[in-house]
């Protein structure tokens, strides 16, 4: 939650101008969120003004929050100062101590000294860096942060005068155990060339924010900050003419489809919605549709499909053996029997044009036929149990898709259509009933991929697809 203490207008380049927020309203921000949402860490940024620092304090110690993460925003890199200077001693002596972690850059723990009566402190070595952080401690926070990335060191550890000796940035953390030792800790980052640094210490401090609030400890949550900071930098989206600013989402991954839409956004990708349409409006399946299917047609189809289930009944025994919950074995086994089903009715289907199971049993198997099969049960050998769904899953969401068209369509030949009743078959409650419960456990396990593994299990989706339509190939006249 946020409560905005000033506006300002400025960009890559620098700050234009600053539109201060009077203290009464920010503290009625504060008090909306305080009182409602609840806080279990503060993270204070640019105060602006002597009236928001009061205001802040105010509210740390009325509310009494407990974790506090004071980043003392003073000058912004391109030079603009951020909190007036005659602001500087407010800020030490009413928040500085209510600071369960401080976070200034060398500049900003030069001023804060310079202001408490110190001398000035020089860096040349990182224990130098150590000195200084143990002088603000000095000034009454639990901890403090401070930052390096003013003062690159060299290999040696010593203040890198020249560029091309730059080496690392370490940062400094002081504070005390709950014995009261004290505690230094050094994190030390490659030093990486970047004019892209722009709210590198907003963003680092708002990061320990959020782990503090995850529970991490103070060194803990401090590294791991500095880590998430290293890799905005890397990644840096170079915007703007200036120093523009750091990427904060290079671990923050967005699927291209909202939860339980997964299904819907796969058929309408721009690489599969052209093979699926193939597919489901396939010549074949239109002939059906109207009657004028050759019977020989259908009924090499239909002993090709038989043949097809056989392999189809495998691979989900095998999707069973791949799940790892009973209940989704259980699933598995249900298809099975499910498919067994489907075969019995094929050949009651197939008796009926004077084909016998012992016929459809000694025919020979088709490429077409044999190469799809092969296929789903080798991505449900060399994959995991999700690509071997989706590599079932033309077929299954295929054939749903078609009847459901056909049946609907009154361009379909109803009465006196020999492909009715196979029509019929694939939109009756217990087909709709299976395509309901693939269809959930695919979008159950889609928003847990990456957007990387969505491709992938595209491609095999498009691959399969690509076979059924080889599929309907096989028996078509054209
Ligand atoms: C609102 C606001 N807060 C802080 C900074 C300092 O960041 P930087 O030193 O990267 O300019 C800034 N420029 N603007």
């Amino acid at each position: 939650m946020t409560a905005t203490t000033a506006l300002t207008a400025q960009n890559t380049l620098g700050v234009h101008d600053i539109h201060h927020v009077p203290a009464e309203f920010l503290r009625q921000q504060i008090d909306a969120v305080v009182t409602d949402v609840g806080v279990d860490v503060v993270k204070t940024g640019m105060l602006a003004s002597a009236g928001t620092i009061e205001a802040v304090a105010e509210v740390i110690r009325e509310y009494k929050l407990k974790t506090v993460v004071v980043d003392p925003v003073m000058v912004a890199t391109t030079g603009s100062p951020l909190l007036p200077n005659t602001s500087l001693s407010l800020l030490r002596e009413k928040l500085v101590p209510l600071a369960t972690v401080l976070t200034p850059n060398l500049p900003e723990a030069r001023l804060l000294l310079a202001d408490a009566g110190f001398g000035h402190l020089p860096v040349e070595k990182v224990s130098d860096l150590e000195g200084i952080a143990r002088a603000v401690g000095s000034l009454g926070p639990k901890w403090v942060l401070i930052k390096g990335g003013h003062c690159p060191f060299n290999g040696e550890g010593m203040i890198a005068a020249e560029e091309c000796k730059r080496e690392k940035v370490v940062d400094v953390l002081w504070g005390r155990d709950e014995k009261g030792g004290e505690v230094l800790r050094r994190v030390e980052t490659p030093y990486w060339e970047s004019k892209h640094t722009h709210g590198t210490g907003c963003s680092l401090a708002s990061a320990i924010a959020c782990n503090l609030a995850k529970r991490m400890d103070m060194p803990q949550a401090v590294e791991a900050a500095c880590r998430y900071v290293e890799a905005g930098i890397k990644t840096a989206p170079g915007l703007g003419k200036g120093n523009g600013p750091l990427n904060h989402f290079h671990s923050t991954y967005t699927l291209p489809f909202a939860p339980g839409h997964f299904i819907e956004y796969l058929l309408e990708r721009p690489d599969v919605a052209p093979v699926w349409k193939r597919y489901v409006t396939h010549p074949f399946v239109l002939a059906m549709g109207d009657g004028t299917l050759p019977l020989e047609s259908f009924k090499g189809y239909l002993i090709q499909d038989y043949l097809y289930l056989t392999h189809y009944a495998r691979a989900s025994a095998l999707a069973g053996y791949k799940a790892k919950k009973i209940e989704d074995i259980g699933a598995a086994a249900t298809i099975v029997t499910h498919i067994f089903h489907e075969m019995e009715l094929h050949i009651n289907y197939c008796s009926g044009f004077g084909i016998s199971k012992q016929d459809i049993e000694s025919c020979e198997e088709k490429e077409a036929c044999t190469a799809y099969t092969r296929y789903v049960l080798d991505i449900g050998n060399s994959e995991d149990w999700l690509a071997l769904q989706v590599a079932m899953a033309p077929c299954l969401l295929g054939y749903g898709d078609i009847a459901k068209r056909l049946f609907s369509d009154p361009r379909s030949k109803r009465g006196g259509n020999v492909y009715w009743a196979w029509i019929k078959n694939y939109v009756e409650d217990d087909y709709l009933l299976a395509l309901k419960t693939g269809s959930d456990l695919l979008e159950r396990h889609a928003v847990l991929q990456s957007p990387a593994r969505i491709d992938e299990l595209a491609s095999i989706f498009i691959h399969a697809t690509k076979m059924e339509i080889a599929f309907w190939e096989m028996y078509s006249s054209h």
